[in-house]
């Protein structure tokens, strides 16, 4: 009898300070980031610039958010899809999730902070734009990485310059006798990044190429960095939208957080990404009207609601 040997997830550490583009090393991690996007549409960050004690603040602070009443979560409304508060689903029983938009900012985590506390919470402010600037600074990192690498590091900038980050947090109740342990159902984001963190309890599972369920190992210095759908289309098929789920194994509360990119113009493959091996296959489009038709039910109904929204 062969012994089964587990599947992992591709780990890449992006912690070196001298980690600078045009390095040697620059080059290296750009070729095992491109490899790992392109055959699982992510990996396993190690990214020690998240100290262990900010590490300890936000999930803190994250489960004094989700200690709030509900009426008070539901004050968190947006226009824009994945914006708001979600939860109490008798489908989907054990989830909920808040998001702060713009959180790098002050005004942005300052603004969330105060609908949920009106008399102001500094902790909960200063551990949310703190997180979530160091976590943008690994997808920076990444993203630079990948546009270097596919010969397109002219349209960086830019890029950037349009991206707007939303940091979601998210609570998994322990399941009651007979109820489900899925706590959220097999998906890909929408996002154009996603950088997931999760506190000490599993759950996260990400499907490979040959459908094995790969389960993502918690630690203070793991950041699951995953492509969206987005992503997928800008890269023309190249790097692969990430399909994944949550799984409650330990009958454990579970809070994890994750930074998601969104792009706030036109996204459009870069011509250096179409030739005769690899004819166009998205037309341009607008990220967060596709947000928005992923809502419909057209959307609902398709097999690849990016497809369907701007496939060639
Ligand atoms: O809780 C997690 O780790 C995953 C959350 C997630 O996949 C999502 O909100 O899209
Ligand atoms: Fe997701």
């Amino acid at each position: 009898m062969g012994s089964e040997t587990q599947p992992k997830l591709p780990v890449i550490d992006l912690s070196n300070e001298n980690l600078k583009p045009g390095t040697e090393a620059w080059v290296l991690a750009s070729k095992h980031v491109k490899y790992a996007l392109e055959e699982y549409g992510c990996f396993e960050a190690v990214f020690h610039k998240v100290p262990l004690q900010l590490h300890n603040s936000i999930f803190s602070v994250v489960e004094d958010l989700f200690d709030l009443p509900i009426e008070t979560k539901r004050q968190q409304t947006s226009e824009r899809p994945y914006h708001s508060y979600f939860g109490q689903y008798s489908f989907l029983p054990l989830y909920e999730s808040l998001g702060v938009d713009n959180p790098t900012t002050v005004e942005g985590a300052k603004g969330f902070t105060k609908i949920m506390w009106p008399a102001g919470n500094d902790h909960f402010c200063e551990s949310a734009q703190s997180f979530s600037k160091l976590v943008a600074e690994l997808d920076q990192m990444v993203t630079r990485m990948v546009f270097d690498i596919y010969g397109v590091e002219r349209l960086y900038d830019s890029h950037m310059a349009s991206t707007t980050y939303l940091l979601r947090c998210f609570k998994y109740r322990e399941q009651k006798e007979n109820e489900t342990n899925v706590g959220l159902r097999p998906h890909k984001d929408k996002t154009f990044t996603s950088i997931l963190h999760q506190s000490q309890v599993h759950g996260l599972q990400v499907r490979s190429k040959d459908g094995q369920w790969i389960e993502a190992e918690p630690s203070p210095s793991s950041f699951l960095v995953m492509a969206g759908d987005a992503f997928m289309a800008w890269s023309n098929d190249r790097v692969r939208s990430c399909d994944h789920q949550v799984i409650m194994k330990e009958n454990k509360t579970r809070y994890s957080v994750g930074l998601f990119s969104f792009n706030s113009g036109i996204l459009q493959v870069p011509e250096e990404l179409t030739d005769d091996q690899h004819p166009l296959l998205y037309k341009p489009f607008d990220h967060f009207s596709f947000l928005r038709f992923d809502q419909t039910p057209e959307a609902k109904k398709s097999e690849c609601p990016i497809k369907a929204y701007c496939g060639v």
